[in-house]
């Protein structure tokens, strides 16, 4: 019998390996959550660990490999990196366990005449010393190798970042993120302590709290919509889009910012937009109740919106590679490569200058991704601006400043988020997912 959290996590897995889904999605199905709560979480956290450690999984595995370059079925594949991460890297799981149930599903899922290579592989991996990382690293591919990422990917980052904010990045894509929420009424905070939840002060945001201890998730607070966990770049990023009267959210699902927009600016009208008609629709359902404007939706590509000078005020919150939320989604960095680089940079361009000529004159744009590549954040607002004189640049210090001046920001944390007047959050050197923020004024 295998335990039902190694086989869900099996199951979970191959769907990924096979590109049918998200860790996120897969995680909150049905049969996850016909689980028990010790299996869910167990459930959770291997799936989570064997993506994030899998590089170096497979790196181990093949060095055993009769031959190292042999193409393993995919449900052998996930079977060894499942044994293997459980050995390696959690300190509660007896070796045994680990090894019969991948040695179990590999039978189970048809593939019975690898199972004794399985099992000789992971009974050697079971007598191996626990991985110990270096301290410090000089070059990215010790970095890559050490922290499980492509290296390509980290050689990026110590171009951009240089190696100890790259070290810092990769460091923070190993672990849990810190779970955030944002309190939506003044009463939130008192019902989740009563509710045996612990939260620490959010690190920039008065409204943001990092729960310590407790699952938020199975409070009546949550349900009943008076907190809602977001990351606490995400929270700033909203927070800096500021005041408007006519407000377009062009890539609203699933919905963290709008809610904030919707909050900040009671009197306004936003219309909240999103190629994604489901993601739209489970968007409505979620900010039923949100506080504050009156929200509109309408389901349409955002590079052919056909609105002129239309809005006060928009937040432009493109889709992109999502590399500043890998600890979050570990399986983007199995997923991309860098030639997406461009292909993203195209899109958002489009997406972009069509929120721009949206925008009334005098009127505010926020661009924002949560990718840590220039490609998407800075080159984008370079090509939309060149040659475009009737829209500028403004210096985000000015919106941080306000924030500060009304009490909605931690004034001593706000040093460093800001490189050049645009947002800057670095996972790993800020406790949140990476965004880039850069806002645009129309002047005529
Ligand atoms: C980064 S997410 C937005 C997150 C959202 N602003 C929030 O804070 O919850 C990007 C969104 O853009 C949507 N999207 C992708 N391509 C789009 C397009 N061409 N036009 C409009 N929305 C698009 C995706 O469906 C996704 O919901």
């Amino acid at each position: 019998m295998i335990a039902p959290a190694r086989s869900a996590a099996f199951e979970i897995l191959l769907q990924i390996q096979r590109d049918a889904g998200h860790c996120d999605e897969l995680l909150r199905s049905a049969k996850v959550d016909r689980l028990s709560q010790p299996d869910r979480n167990l459930c959770t956290s291997l799936v989570m660990g064997t993506l994030r450690w899998q590089i170096a999984l497979d790196q181990r595995v093949d060095a055993m490999l009769a031959r190292p370059d042999a193409r393993l079925e995919d449900e052998v594949r996930i079977a060894l990196r499942l044994g293997a991460f459980q050995m390696l890297y959690l300190d509660r799981i007896p070796s045994h366990a680990a090894v019969m149930d991948s040695v179990e599903l590999v039978k189970s899922s048809g593939h019975g005449f690898a199972s004794g290579m399985v099992n000789a592989i992971l009974r050697k991996i079971a007598v191996e010393p626990p991985v110990e990382l270096p301290a410090t690293f000089t070059t990215a591919s010790e970095l890559a190798a050490a922290y499980a990422h492509p290296a390509w990917m980290v050689e990026r980052w110590v171009l951009r970042y240089g190696i100890d904010r790259a070290a810092a990045i990769c460091k923070f894509d190993q672990a849990q993120p810190p779970i955030t929420i944002r309190l939506i009424n003044g009463e939130a905070e008192a019902a989740l302590t009563a509710e045996n939840i612990e939260l620490a002060p959010g690190a920039f945001l008065k409204h943001a709290r990092t729960v310590v201890r407790g699952d938020v998730t199975a409070t009546a607070a949550y349900r009943d919509g008076s907190v809602r966990i977001q990351d606490e770049g995400s929270q700033l990023v909203a927070e800096l889009a500021g005041h408007g009267q006519t407000i377009l959210d062009t890539c609203a699902a699933p919905g963290g910012k709008t809610a904030i927009l919707a909050e900040r600016n009671p009197k306004a009208t936003l219309l909240a937009c999103d190629v994604s008609r489901r993601r739209l629709d489970e968007m409505r359902g979620l900010l039923r109740n949100a506080r504050g404007a009156r929200i509109s939706y309408e389901t349409v590509d955002a590079a052919k919106l056909a609105y002129e000078r239309h809005f006060d005020l928009v937040l432009c919150d493109v889709p992109c590679s999502g590399t500043g939320t890998i600890a979050r989604n570990p399986e983007i960095r199995h997923r991309l490569e860098p030639a997406e680089f461009a292909r993203q940079h195209s899109r958002q361009v489009a997406i972009l200058l069509a929120a721009m000529r949206a925008l009334q004159p005098g009127g505010r744009l926020l661009y924002a991704s949560c990718s840590l590549e220039p490609e998407e954040n800075e080159a984008v607002i370079q090509d939309c601006l060149s040659g475009r004189s009737e829209y500028r640049e403004t210096d985000l210090r000015e919106q941080l400043d306000t924030l500060a001046a009304t009490g909605n920001l931690l004034t001593e944390s706000a040093a460093g988020l800001l490189e050049k007047g645009r947002l800057r959050t670095i996972p790993g050197v800020h406790p949140c997912d990476g965004f880039f923020a850069a806002m645009l004024e129309r002047t005529a």
